[in-house]
């Protein structure tokens, strides 16, 4: 088997994100992005200040560590990261391990790179970044992903921007443009991850502007807007 880098593993918690929101799922969060995101909420995974804390794990280990933290308590894992698609094999061979003890994979990816097992995974979130997170969507790779995603019977996939201005908002329009037949889900942007404390009314003022620009687009009647339920509810609460 391939090892794979592993930052934090944690759950049971609520998915509090977008197509599978509400599930209860693990967390297995994979090491290193080759994206920067000025907003990234999980910079701790490729900015070098969690760096001792990285671990090069079998996917047995990382299977074994989600049964002793939640026992018999879950029947989903949501492999997140950092970009888990910079890996190969130890994340394919995760997933199938998963699958032979009947549970169900979600994964959190940003559309930059294509792995094989995406054809695997239960629900495949492909999140492209707007504006505002001051990465270039390299749209000839976003293409090829979701030609190959719709080609197959069996990937469940969806679609997810987040927003924080009209710039960013425009960009999920071209989202929803270039790929009409796929689930698009539009999460508003926390724009201070690092406050301490509730920070739920601020959240809550950026999801009703995104609500605004949503009810008022008859581009826009396919769409879904949700917020990052698990910051509503534990803030930048880490592992949550
Ligand atoms: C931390 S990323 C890890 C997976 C992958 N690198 C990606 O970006 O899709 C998980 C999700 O959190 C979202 N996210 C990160 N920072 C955020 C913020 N400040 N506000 C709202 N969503 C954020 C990302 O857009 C992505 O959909
Ligand atoms: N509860 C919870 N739901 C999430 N959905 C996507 C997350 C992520 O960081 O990828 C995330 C997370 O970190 N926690
Ligand atoms: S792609 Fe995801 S993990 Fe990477 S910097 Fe952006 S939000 Fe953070
Ligand atoms: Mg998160």
């Amino acid at each position: 088997m391939s090892k794979l880098p592993v930052i934090e593993i944690f759950g049971p918690t609520i998915q509090g994100e977008g197509a599978v929101i509400g599930v209860k799922t693990m967390f297995v969060r994979t090491y290193g992005c080759d994206y920067r995101c000025s907003w990234c909420d999980s910079a701790f995974t490729w900015d070098g200040s969690a760096k001792d804390k990285m671990r090069l794990l079998e996917p047995e280990q990382v299977v074994a560590e989600l049964l002793e933290l939640g026992g018999d308590n879950f029947s989903s894992v949501t492999i997140s990261g950092g970009n888990p698609a910079l890996i190969g094999e130890g994340v394919g061979q995760l997933i199938e391990l998963l699958h032979q003890r009947e549970i169900g994979v979600a994964i959190e990816t940003q559309g930059s790179r294509w792995q094989d097992w995406f054809l695997q995974v239960d629900a495949l979130t492909i999140s492209p970044k707007p504006p505002s997170s001051g990465m270039a969507t390299n749209w000839e790779m976003l293409d090829s992903i979701l030609h190959k995603l719709k080609s197959s019977e069996s990937a469940a996939h969806n679609l997810k921007v987040v927003v924080f201005d009209e710039q960013d908002y425009a960009y999920a329009k071209a989202v929803h443009q270039r790929y009409p037949g796929v689930e698009l889900f539009l999460q508003p942007g926390n724009t201070d991850v690092t406050e301490e404390g509730d920070i739920s009314t601020r959240l809550l003022g950026r999801l009703e502007w995104l609500f605004q620009q949503v009810i008022a687009d008859p581009e826009m009647n396919q769409v879904r807007v949700l917020p990052q339920l698990h910051a509503l509810i534990w803030h930048n609460k880490r592992g949550k």
